[in-house]
């Protein structure tokens, strides 16, 4: 049995992926073997040593203490992708009310007092005051082309705008999926230049910290849109404020509110919305809870941040995983510790992954605590499992 806790909801039809024979789940367990979470804050958290897998409901990691996972030999799992079309009928949903001025005019129209007839004559007095402009004629900026960006900057190239993207780590399953009608942009700077509205899909790490900055934001031309539903701190929301202020931005469109943000008037604040549909929890919940499972019962590895990709066939047998330090020698020392104890690898698997190597090993007999310790001790060893033989 396996005791999964969940730090925040989950769609039930995630926690349905685990059966309930083999899996207990609940927001109170102690030693858990799993997590699963979406945005709660695990960084203050301490994280019992039972726990074996991390799965993020969702895209972003950044509330995850991921490196000390790594160094654990904890996977991360994520559910890529899975939330990208909610994001994207966001960002999209946040441009039109940037650019026809929507929220100020609803604004506008429910603050009206009076009768039917007062109601038209103010209606159509006001409305003068509330012009917008339409996407066709301008230029959308996308950072970050991975899963949203992608899915932004087509679904922007079809609403009439011409679109420049700028990634310079894109990955050849989003260059296929990229419209070739999205201009790339040499550098941030050429894209700001050339941006009438800019939209921030990248994770917030060391090197997209701040990347809307002061300076940028001076290249836009004046009456700019800037839409951040990726990050708070992918923006610098001191120089995004300082913008608006003068007036050269027109509008900023944030899904991570703080206090000074929310009682701007041109500021734009979702309540952190982007992935708040049943659609893409369910989504998201289905794909992370597979991947928790998958390697829970076998070890396989699908969909980790900070571990390769494995899988291996399951031959019937005991399997051993071993997550190591990715040096040189681990599969032999661990391979004549296994050849010491009589016991005789049928199928093995080796996969790396920056600093970290993951081994799949099916044995064709017991393997003892003994051989288990003496593994467990060599110098790198960051993790071991033993998964029992599968009918
Ligand atoms: N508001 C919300 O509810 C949601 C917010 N997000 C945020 O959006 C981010 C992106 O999500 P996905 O598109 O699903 O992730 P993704 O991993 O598919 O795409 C991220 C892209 O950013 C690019 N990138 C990384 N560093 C970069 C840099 N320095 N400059 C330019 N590009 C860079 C990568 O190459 C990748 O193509 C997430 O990390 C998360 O923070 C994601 C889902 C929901
Ligand atoms: O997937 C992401 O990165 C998100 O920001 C969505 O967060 P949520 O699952 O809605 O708390």
């Amino acid at each position: 049995m396996y005791k999964i806790l969940t730090l925040n909801n989950i769609s039930s039809l995630g926690l349905q992926r685990l059966p309930r024979e083999d899996y207990e789940i609940g927001s109170e367990i102690s030693q858990p073997d799993g997590i699963l979470l979406r945005s709660f804050k695990m960084h203050d958290m301490v994280i019992p040593d039972s726990v074996k897998a991390i799965g993020r409901a969702g895209a972003g990691v950044n509330n995850i203490p991921v490196d000390q996972m790594s160094s654990r030999g904890v996977p991360v799992f994520n559910a890529p992708g899975a939330n990208a079309n909610a994001v994207k009928e966001l960002v999209l949903a946040g441009l039109l009310m940037a650019s026809r001025n929507i929220n100020s005019a609803m604004k506008f129209a429910s603050g009206i007092e009076g009768d039917d007839a007062a109601i038209s004559v103010a209606v159509e007095a006001g409305k003068k005051n509330f012009v917008g402009s339409e996407l066709p004629s301008k230029t959308l900026g996308v950072i970050g082309l991975g899963a949203i960006g992608v899915r932004v900057a087509n679904a922007a190239l079809s609403l009439g705008m011409k679109v420049v993207g700028y990634d310079p780590l894109i990955s050849v399953q989003s260059a296929w999926q990229l419209s070739s009608g999205v201009e790339k942009a040499i550098s941030l700077d050429h894209l700001f230049t050339q941006c009438d509205a800019v939209t921030v899909h990248v994770p917030l790490i060391d090197a997209t910290r701040g990347i809307v900055s002061a300076e940028r934001l001076k290249l836009m031309p004046k009456g700019g849109i800037i839409v951040n539903l990726a990050r708070g701190g992918i923006c610098d929301d001191t120089a995004v404020l300082a913008s608006l202020n003068k007036g050269h931005t027109s509008t900023y469109v944030i899904d991570f509110p703080t206090a000074e943000l929310m009682k701007h008037p041109k500021v734009l604040a979702f309540p952190h919305l982007g992935a708040s549909t049943n659609e893409a929890e369910e989504n998201c919940a289905v794909m992370v809870a597979d991947s928790v499972r998958d390697f829970l019962d076998d070890g396989t590895v699908v969909n980790a941040v900070n571990f390769p990709e494995a899988f291996m066939p399951r031959n019937g047998g005991t399997r051993i995983t071993i997550a190591n330090a990715n040096v040189p020698n681990m599969v032999g020392q661990i391979s004549t510790l296994l050849a010491n104890a009589g016991l005789n690898i049928a199928d093995l698997l080796n996969k790396s992954r920056g600093d970290i190597a993951y081994t799949i090993i099916d044995l064709d007999g017991d393997i003892s605590e003994e051989t288990v310790a003496a593994i467990r001790g060599i110098n790198g060893v960051l993790s071991m499992r033993t998964l029992p033989s599968k009918a």
